[in-house]
């Protein structure tokens, strides 16, 4: 299978002298070969995006544009097993989660296709200034144009509708470039919009690695570029994209602290999920876990045994809970920041080793906070359990990080919680609930080095519009607009 760029409804199969190949990560097959774009063909993308922008997109009515985002959801019900396979194949995803992440796309598209009708502006009280009496003024959002959407492979279907939803419910048009290492979800997400009714153009597609990333940035008729992937990628683009708005969704080494009143069994039991979903390569994923000293080694010893219990094998299996890394080079690189730690006197606890991509979820202890398993961006089935004692050490110790997307704080005590809740600096913080949960409605998005901007369909949506202001002074307005 080859897969090419997609614009205005074709497929574009350029010339190319290095095809890239598209790995099945379990199997190591080529399931299929990306046709990158050429600097023209990411051009000829954005410059058909920007005339269906101002000939078709920008008067489509909201009810159209509800239809449509409708109907896709419709039909990604009902390709739903096709779009699980592709996530679990070009992903290694296990299928469980790759079952999970289609159903949260799917809600994705619903939360668009409702608010598109109900997002609304406002009417300004023009008389609280003085010398504003007989005024009116009003807050109208406008589409942006071309939106430049570019996307990382760990949700190769989610993290784009995440996206592309939003931008359509407020009448965008997107040229998307999604991860050349996973991109057959995009593909597939193209035609499924297209028999949705999506008019051509509104949603094009250019693949290829970070220079066809590089092309959308520099265009200067995209108006802004949304961004979900690492933070050295996420800081080229700021420096790059001039005066273009931008959002950038970027890494985390997120933190979940453990009080001693916790309910330990059903922290250990969510955390488990929490640290090795998809093999650790959520941005979200616990990576830090604080725990209350007087209850160290009993949430250590629960934490060990149920982690233990983990299923490690071929994704496709329903009972597989551990598949591989994207790449056997990542799984080797999180490796080695395990043996550099336990040179510096840190313990594996359980786990720490690899076979091929496969890395066994790893339970480390004594981590020092400047090693890199726990000070910078793990990505991998590895997480570090470190004592403390007081609240405020607590927070001290999860506020230590250049990162700050998500937390999970368990406690019963109601009052600490909130107290700590506003003393992280993070962009989320959850309560008994762990760092890694995210509902799709929710704003969502970091502080610090994880990131500018937010997502979340409703604030996406928000950060897809320019607010414009009318004003009217009604004394004196007669007539007619010709
Ligand atoms: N905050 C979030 O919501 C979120 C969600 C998922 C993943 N992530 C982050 O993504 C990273 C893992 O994903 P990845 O390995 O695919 O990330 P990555 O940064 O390597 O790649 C992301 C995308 O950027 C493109 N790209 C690479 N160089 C580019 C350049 N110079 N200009 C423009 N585009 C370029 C890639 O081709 C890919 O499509 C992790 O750091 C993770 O935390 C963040
Ligand atoms: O990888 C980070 C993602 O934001 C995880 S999720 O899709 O939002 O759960």
């Amino acid at each position: 299978m080859k897969i090419g760029s997609i614009i205005h409804g074709k497929t574009y199969e350029d010339h190319h002298e290095s095809l890239i190949n598209v790995v099945d990560p379990y199997r190591k097959e080529t399931i299929a070969e990306l046709i990158p774009a050429n600097p023209d063909t990411a051009s000829r993308a954005v410059n058909d995006s920007y005339e269906v922008f101002h000939e078709t997109m920008k008067h489509m009515p909201a009810y159209e544009r509800a239809a449509i985002l409708r109907k896709a959801a419709d039909l990604l019900e009902k390709r739903r097993e096709t779009f699980v396979e592709t996530i679990t194949q070009e992903a290694g995803k296990p299928v469980k989660h790759s079952r999970a992440e289609v159903d949260r796309a799917l809600q994705v598209l619903r939360f668009a296709s409702e608010l598109v009708n109900h997002f609304t502006g406002e009417v300004l009280p023009m008389d609280a200034a003085s010398g504003g009496e007989n005024r009116w003024g009003f807050v109208v959002h406008e589409p942006l144009g071309v939106i430049g959407a570019i996307t990382p492979f760990n949700f190769p279907l989610n993290l784009v509708l995440h996206k592309v939803a939003p931008a359509i419910a407020t009448g965008n048009c997107v040229v998307l470039k999604p991860a050349e290492k996973t991109p057959i979800s995009s593909y597939k997400l193209a035609e499924l919009f297209h028999d949705a009714g999506l008019p051509p153009g509104v949603l094009n597609v250019v693949q290829g690695g970070g220079e066809v990333g590089e092309a959308l940035v520099n265009h200067d008729k995209v108006h802004k570029i949304s961004f979900t992937g690492s933070l050295p990628v996420g800081r080229e683009i700021r420096a790059a994209a001039d005066l273009k708005k931008v959002t950038l969704e970027l890494g985390s080494n997120s933190p979940n602290l453990i009080f001693a009143d916790a309910d330990l069994e059903y922290a250990a039991e969510q955390l488990v999920t929490g640290a090795f979903a998809f093999s650790g390569q959520a941005c979200i994923s616990a990576q830090r876990i604080y725990i209350q000293d007087s209850c160290f080694e009993q949430f250590l010893q629960l934490y060990k045994e149920k982690t233990m219990q983990l299923t490690t094998g071929d994704p496709r299996e329903e009972s597989t809970d551990i598949g591989p890394m994207i790449t056997e080079e990542e799984a080797e690189r999180a490796f080695t920041w395990i043996e550099d730690a336990k040179a510096g006197g840190a313990v594996v606890e359980t786990g720490g080793t690899r076979d091929g991509a496969v890395l066994q979820p790893t339970i480390m202890t004594n981590v020092e906070r400047n090693m890199k398993v726990i000070a910078e961006e793990v990505f991998a089935p590895i997480v570090s359990v470190v004592p403390f004692s007081t609240t405020e050490e607590a927070v001290q110790l999860a506020n230590d990080s250049i990162y700050g997307l998500q937390a999970g704080v368990f406690t019963q005590n109601i009052n600490r919680a909130l107290q700590v809740a506003q003393q992280l600096e993070m962009g989320g913080v959850w309560i008994n609930e762990i760092s890694t949960y995210r509902q799709d409605n929710h704003p969502y998005g970091g502080v610090k080095q994880s990131g500018i901007g937010k997502e979340g369909v409703k604030y996406a949506m928000e950060d897809t519009t320019n607010v414009k202001f009318i004003g009217i002074n009604h004394r004196y307005s007669s007539g007619t607009a010709d």
